[in-house]
Order: C-alpha cells, then structure tokens, then sequence
C-alpha cells in the first residue's frame, strides 16, 4: 500500500513542470516506489485518469515547457462528493501518496482533501506568479523572467527604431514580482504594481524634459493586476508626456518556452525533497525554498496568506 506514489499538476501550467515530472519517475523508482501520473490535475483524480508511469513516458521531456501530464483548473474538486470519488479513484490503485505541483489554490484544495481522506501529500510550489507565502522561489518563475527579458530586448529595438513609448503588461495576478524583477534587469524607465501607489502626474515633467534632451523611447511595464487598464497607460504617453505609445500584453508566452537550467535543477531538487518527505512520513507539507535552503511548511504557513514583495526589490523601485 505504501509503495505508490503519484504527481499532478495543478493550476497554471509552468516551465518546469516536465523536469520536476522526469525526475519524479526516476528517483520514485530509484526509492523502491512505484510511480504514477494523474492527468490534468484535480480533473484527472475524479476522472480515474491514472496511469503508472515509466521511465520512457519521461524520456526526452526534460527541454520542454508546459506538463507531459496536463494542468487544469478544477471546479468540480470544490465539490466534497468529487473529492470523495477522487479518493475512491486513488485507492483503485493503491496510491496514498502525492506530489502536487501548484499553486496556492491547489494546496488549499489538497488540505481539504487531506483532512477529509487521509492521503499524504506534498506540495512543489510551482507559479510563475511567484506569490507563494513561505517560499522565496516557485518552479517556473526563472523561465518566465526569461522569456519576459527576450521580449522586452526586442521591444526595446522597435521602441528605439520609432521613438515610441511601449508600455508592456505582465502576469501575475496581484502580484508584481514578475512586472518589478522585468524592470529591475531591463532598464525600463516606468514599473506599476499593485503593492505600490503611484501618481502618474509626478512622472510628466521629467518625462517630457528627457523628451527634449534626445530621449528616443520609454519602455513602461506594468503588472495586470494594477488598477488601471494598461491601455490607459498608453493614452497617457499620448496625451500627457507627448509621444506615440503602443500596448504589449505578454499574456501566455510567459508561461512557455523550454526550461531554463535554474528552472530543471529547481524541479530536480523539490521532487527530491517532496519524495523524501512523503518517504520519512511527512503527512501535509509543502516543501519550500529559502536562503538558507530548502525546508518543510506546514500548509497554513504557505496557503491563504498574501505574500509580501521583497522589501528590498520593493526599496529598489521605490528609491
Ligand atoms: N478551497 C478549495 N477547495 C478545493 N479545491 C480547491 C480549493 N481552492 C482551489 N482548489 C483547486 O485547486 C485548483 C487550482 O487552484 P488555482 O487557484 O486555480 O491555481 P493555483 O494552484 O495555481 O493557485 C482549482 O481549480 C481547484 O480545483
Ligand atoms: O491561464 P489562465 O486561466 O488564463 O490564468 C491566467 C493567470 O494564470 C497565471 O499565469 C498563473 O497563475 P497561477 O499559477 O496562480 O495559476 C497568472 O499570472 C494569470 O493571471
């Protein structure tokens, strides 16, 4: 009974997930487990779509983006008489152990899944939001700030070729980790997130007085999840600083491209650590990383808490 072990990915999707998922089939058999894949998340655990996984249904995954094994966003998992099933489901196969690769949401779900049924689990912390509490890195976030950096490189050329003020949207629920980081690592001239009040008028002058000294383009990014709708930002250039503006919404592709190298040996260590966990007993953890490494959270000090922005990223836009 103690020896299957399954993984699902839950929640948004992110560049990672296939390492972590390689690596789960590996080391699980390398500890004597045997491993499964539920497909497409919570939707995959009520569906009995179950399978045991080998070592060829991983082979080659490894530079890929997005999960050999599906994501999904699960209404049907809110239900007690679907999470019921998905435990029935589970015990068909003897599985009585997960590692769940998710976000907040998932993990709260998990809880509840926990209480109500007893199957251990451990979360990976995986969004490429970066708005977990309790750990300071999530799997997939070094890709996305990747993929978010080409982009405004090459933003940057057409911005300078055309004297034009891009303002350029990120994900991140309301979050602005992604948008503050972008700006932080590519030299942008404007960054609005949610954590942060700002007053555009107190950036006009100096604007227009950089205009007047040569400036040929601005670059602006901003998190979705401010306030006001990133088209307005652009009519401000317009209207207000005096220089054409077009709008960028990165959307989607921030949560693609193959894996960076970061990303694959931070799915390799969490599955490690989720796999040893779930080995010396750990019955509802989330496994989390930190400056001084990685360390096991209890599901209340990482699920339903807002996240604080780093103070010192914070300070740097801030200064
Ligand atoms: N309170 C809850 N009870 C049961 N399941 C939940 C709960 N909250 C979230 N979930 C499950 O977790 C899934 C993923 O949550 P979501 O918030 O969309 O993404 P993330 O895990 O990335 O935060 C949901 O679609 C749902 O199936
Ligand atoms: O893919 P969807 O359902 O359109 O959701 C978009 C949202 O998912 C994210 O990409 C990731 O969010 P989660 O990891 O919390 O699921 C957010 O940045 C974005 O707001």
């Amino acid at each position: 009974m103690d020896n299957n072990i399954a993984i699902l990915c839950s929640g948004g999707d992110v560049s990672g997930m296939n390492p972590a998922v390689k690596h789960f089939v590996e080391y699980s058999i390398q500890k004597g487990l045997t491993p499964y894949f539920i497909y497409d998340g919570y939707e995959g655990l009520i569906d009995n779509n179950i399978e045991q996984a080998t070592y060829a249904d991983v082979a080659g995954i490894i530079t890929k983006g997005g999960t050999k094994i599906g994501s999904a966003r699960s209404k049907r998992f809110l239900e007690k008489k679907y999470r019921k099933i998905a435990k029935k489901n589970l015990d068909k196969h003897n599985i009585n152990m997960l590692v769940v690769l998710g976000g907040d949401g998932s993990f709260r779900g998990l809880d509840i899944f926990y209480k109500e049924h007893g199957i251990k689990f451990c979360g990976i912390p995986s969004t490429i939001d970066n708005d977990i509490n309790g750990t300071e890195y999530c799997l997939g976030v070094d890709t996305a700030l990747n993929v978010i950096r080409s982009a405004l490189d090459s933003i940057r050329d057409t911005a300078s070729s055309f004297k034009r003020a891009f303002v350029i949207e990120t994900m991140g629920r309301d979050c602005g980790y992604l948008a503050l980081v972008s700006h932080l690592t590519s030299g942008s001239e404007l960054c609005l997130i949610p954590e942060v009040p700002y007053n555009l008028e107190l950036y006009v002058n100096e604007f227009k007085k950089q205009l007047h000294h040569g400036r040929r383009y601005f670059l602006a990014i901003v998190s979705e999840g401010i306030e006001q709708d990133t088209n307005e930002i652009a009519e401000w250039f317009e209207k207000e600083v005096g220089i054409e503006a077009r709008v960028t919404v990165l959307g989607h592709i921030q949560r693609g491209g193959n894996p960076t190298s970061y990303d694959r040996l931070m799915g390799y260590k969490f599955v490690n650590y989720a796999i040893d966990a779930l080995i010396m007993g750990e019955q509802e953890s989330v496994i989390c990383y930190d400056k001084n490494g990685f360390n096991l959270k209890s599901i209340d000090e990482v699920a339903g808490i807002k996240k604080d922005l780093d103070p010192e990223l914070l300070q740097y836009l801030i200064d």
